[in-house]
């Protein structure tokens, strides 16, 4: 069984659906996947978030769990002190991943922002979960003008930490990649001193979940559990190929 952080360059850079392929992936491979996601921000009562989201996509075979949930769109650490609410602990977080690291052959944690988010008051992050658990961390990147910078930060956080980066995927690949997009697939792993792991297509998270599943694996490299091969997604979109 294998546990695997998934952070990214930011928010709303396609940590979920880049989690969500990798859980499909695994899932038409056979294999048995846990995602957990130790703090959701931004959803309140019964709202699905994160976790239910790859379950959306990667099939119901998929175990979804959160630790907590705080209803602001805020950083766990503010959202949950607004909220009144007890943080998420990463200590706490690690356990529930060992847990179901028992269970299952992959575990997938996925993050709140970026790497650095705080979690609590005292300013842990995800980066102290994947220190806790000793696992590798994913980085999910931007496509365009911009994530250079934010990449190189985010290994450079990783490798003080002595933490295994273990790629970077480009979590929405435009339809019509522009200057920027285009050379960044070859400077993105120079800046982050890692392969390009995988690219999603825009749109991916918007396809029926069957097509999700019966495409993921051509999205992402074969050390992620897919086929790709290193080349730009289709113009077709992420349904043709
Ligand atoms: N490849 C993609 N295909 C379809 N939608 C995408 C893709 N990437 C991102 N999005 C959209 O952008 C928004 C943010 O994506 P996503 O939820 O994956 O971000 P995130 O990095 O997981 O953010 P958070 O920090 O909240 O976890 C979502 O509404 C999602 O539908
Ligand atoms: C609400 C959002 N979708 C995430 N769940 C939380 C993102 C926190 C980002 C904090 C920051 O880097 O400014
Ligand atoms: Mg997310």
């Amino acid at each position: 069984m294998s546990v695997l952080v998934v952070t990214g360059t930011g928010t709303e850079v396609g940590k979920t659906v880049t989690v969500a392929a990798l859980a499909a992936a695994a899932v038409v491979a056979g294999r048995s996947v846990a995602v957990l996601k130790p703090a959701q921000t931004g959803v309140a009562g019964d709202e699905p978030g994160d976790a239910a989201e790859v379950r959306r996509l990667a099939g119901a075979e998929v175990t979804a769990v959160e630790l907590a949930r705080y209803p602001d769109p805020l950083a766990p650490e503010t959202a949950a002190r607004r909220a009144g609410l007890p943080p998420v602990d990463p200590g706490e977080a690690a356990e529930a991943a060992r847990t179901l690291a028992k269970e299952h052959d992959l575990v997938l944690v996925e993050g709140a922002g970026g790497l650095l988010v705080r979690f609590d008051g005292r300013g842990a992050t995800l980066a102290d979960v994947a220190e806790l658990l000793g696992a590798p961390v994913l980085v999910v990147a931007a496509a365009g003008l911009g994530t250079l910078n934010a990449t190189a930060l985010t290994a450079q956080a990783l490798r003080s930490r002595r933490l295994e980066c273990a790629g970077v995927v480009v979590g929405s690949w435009p339809r019509e990649p522009d200057l920027a997009a285009r050379c960044n697939l070859t400077d993105l792993p120079v800046a982050a001193g890692v392969p390009l792991a995988g690219l999603l297509p825009a749109g991916a998270g918007a396809l029926p979940p069957a097509v999700f599943r019966a495409r993921a694996a051509h999205w992402l490299a074969p050390e992620l559990g897919g086929a790709w091969a290193g080349a730009e997604p289709s113009a077709a979109g992420p349904a043709g190929r």
